[in-house]
């Protein structure tokens, strides 16, 4: 009997949200439920580290001089200057991650979303996650209590020029209760897995199986 595998060509999956509205959060939920197979684009940034940040795993903390050795020696797929830092996405890891034929999730801002859809428009799928509220943002921020207030203070000025970039995205979620939110990403990419042009090869040689019993 023809079997019909689950596999498909790699996805980029890219979170972007005005600070606080939960990608992190999302991201976490996303990476350990193992069965989904999801691998962590992990960034570099010229951030200094939060004191829960752990080097090599929440990102690549790096001097900006090596940030720009990087940027021009081609090494990053997409790079963006945020909040008054720079944060880039290393190259070569994502090529491995999709070579595999497995899906990449990126917690990346607008700019570096867009330069990722200018060069994988194929691969790339784009959800923009928004806060409740204005209010509920800015308490997200105060409880989390990781960054000094005028940093708070910055994160949602830009939150505004930020939010009005929803039309670039595929989809977008209003994160008001985490389950809800994490199921309707769960849907998202469990409906892009199955996707026929990433499947064409599993679906064609099924086919031919189908096609080949009396
Ligand atoms: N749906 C939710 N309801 C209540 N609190 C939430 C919800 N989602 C996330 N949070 C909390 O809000 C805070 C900010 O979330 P998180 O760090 O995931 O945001 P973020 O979008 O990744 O921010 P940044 O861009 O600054 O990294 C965290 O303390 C998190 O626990
Ligand atoms: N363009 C890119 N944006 C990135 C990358 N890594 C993270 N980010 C975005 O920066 C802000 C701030 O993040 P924080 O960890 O300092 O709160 C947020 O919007 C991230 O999505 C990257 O590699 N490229």
């Amino acid at each position: 009997m023809p079997s019909l595998q689950t596999e498909h060509r790699g996805i980029v999956l890219i979170l972007s949200s005005p600070s606080g509205a939960g990608k992190t959060t999302l991201t976490r939920m996303l990476l350990q439920d193992r069965s989904l197979d999801l691998t962590l684009s992990i960034s570099v940034t010229t951030r200094p580290r939060r004191s829960s940040e752990v080097d090599g795993i929440h990102y690549r903390f790096i001097a900006q001089r090596q940030f720009e050795a990087m940027r021009d020696n081609n090494e990053l797929l997409e790079w963006a200057e945020v909040h008054g830092n720079f944060y880039g996405t290393p190259r070569e890891p994502v090529e491995q991650i999709l070579s595999q034929g497995r899906d990449a999730l990126f917690d990346i801002d607008y700019q570096g979303t867009q330069q990722v859809r200018e060069k994988m428009s194929n691969d790339a799928v784009t959800v923009f996650i928004l806060p409740p509220s204005m209010k509920e943002l800015r308490a997200r921020l105060e409880r989390r209590a990781e960054d000094s207030r005028e940093v708070i203070e910055r994160r949602l000025e830009n939150a505004r020029k930020e939010i009005i970039r929803w039309t670039q995205y595929d989809y977008v979620l209003v994160n008001d209760d985490i389950q809800a939110t994490f199921d309707d990403l769960l849907a998202i990419l469990r409906a892009e897995r199955q996707k026929r042009p990433r499947r064409a090869k599993n679906i064609e040689a099924f086919v031919q199986g189908l096609l080949g019993e009396r």
